[in-house]
């Protein structure tokens, strides 16, 4: 059988991402750093992956890794099958930052347009699909508004829509919510959970709340820093289906108990 027939008998469950012994290590003017360290992870189609741990453990890294905005110094990476420089050039991800990075001087539509123009879609086809994905996020009505006139959620919920723009499969998101309170992070983590039960993308998502990685994820990630490791992986057992509640239940308690101890732990490790 070859690769990609494997991959189809595989169905859902092929591997979406795959890293082996990943290593990258920046030269800075204080010596090394190994922002990561020996990663191995396997991310299957569909999934919603959480990365969690202390500040420095190579987080944003590893997403900048698979959007080749980093390149590993060791190991092997592959997105979709193919080398991360080949996936971004076949726009293979969206990628959501940690600030919205709106454009203050572009409309809401014109902002999450832009990768379409730059992609070359037609007039037409830009129209309809902003419609489609300002829809996705709930932000039909605010077209002709500038970010400044959003709340920060709402601001937040458009670059969402703007990294969906083109349809990728892989949803990669940085820190999205961490500046925004708590209440409102509460709303747009159900909404998350309803897109991605929707559109069925496999999502990497960096956070530093143990109860938004377990209230979101199917797999949550445990990192150590010096050297960025693995810690622990944590497969869910939370049911898909799941209101803000369930974060006072026996089961969702238990997970994020083990976080805790996976986070102690890495810290331990280094003091
Ligand atoms: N371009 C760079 N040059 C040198 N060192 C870097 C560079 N980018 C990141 N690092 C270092 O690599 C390590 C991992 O950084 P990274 O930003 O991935 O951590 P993080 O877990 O995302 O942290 P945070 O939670 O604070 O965002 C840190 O020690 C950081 O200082």
């Amino acid at each position: 059988m070859t690769d990609a027939t494997t991959a189809r008998a595989e169905g859902a469950s092929a591997a979406v991402i795959e890293a082996k012994g990943l290593n990258l290590t920046f030269e800075t003017n204080d010596g090394p750093v190994h922002a990561l360290k020996d990663v191995d992870l396997t991310i299957r189609k569909g999934e919603f992956v959480s990365f969690i741990g202390p500040s420095g453990c190579g987080k944003t890294t590893f997403l900048r890794t698979i959007a080749d905005l980093e390149s590993p110094t060791g190991g092997t990476l592959s997105v979709n099958g193919m080398t991360p420089e080949e996936a971004r050039k076949a726009r293979a991800y969206g990628y959501v930052f940690q600030a919205a990075g709106l454009y203050p001087w572009r409309t809401i539509e014109a902002n999450v347009r832009l990768p379409l123009e730059i992609m070359g879609y037609s007039r037409q086809d830009q129209s309809a699909r902003v419609r489609e994905v300002l829809e996705l996020v709930e932000l039909s009505g605010f077209e002709k508004k500038f970010p400044w006139q959003l709340s920060g959620g709402m601001q937040q919920r458009a670059s969402i829509a703007r990294a969906l723009a083109f349809d990728a499969d892989i949803l990669l998101m940085d820190e999205p919510f961490g500046a925004l309170d708590e209440i409102v992070r509460d709303r747009l983590n159900e909404e998350l959970l309803k897109l991605w039960a929707r559109t069925h993308k496999t999502i990497g998502f960096v956070t530093h709340s143990i109860p938004e990685a377990v209230y979101l994820s199917t797999k949550i990630v445990v990192m150590s820093p010096r050297p960025g490791r693995i810690t622990d992986v944590i497969e869910s057992t939370l049911p898909a289906e799941r209101p803000l509640d369930i974060r006072d239940s026996p089961e969702f308690i238990a997970i994020a108990h083990r976080v805790r101890e996976g986070l102690r732990a890495g810290y331990e490790d280094n003091v």
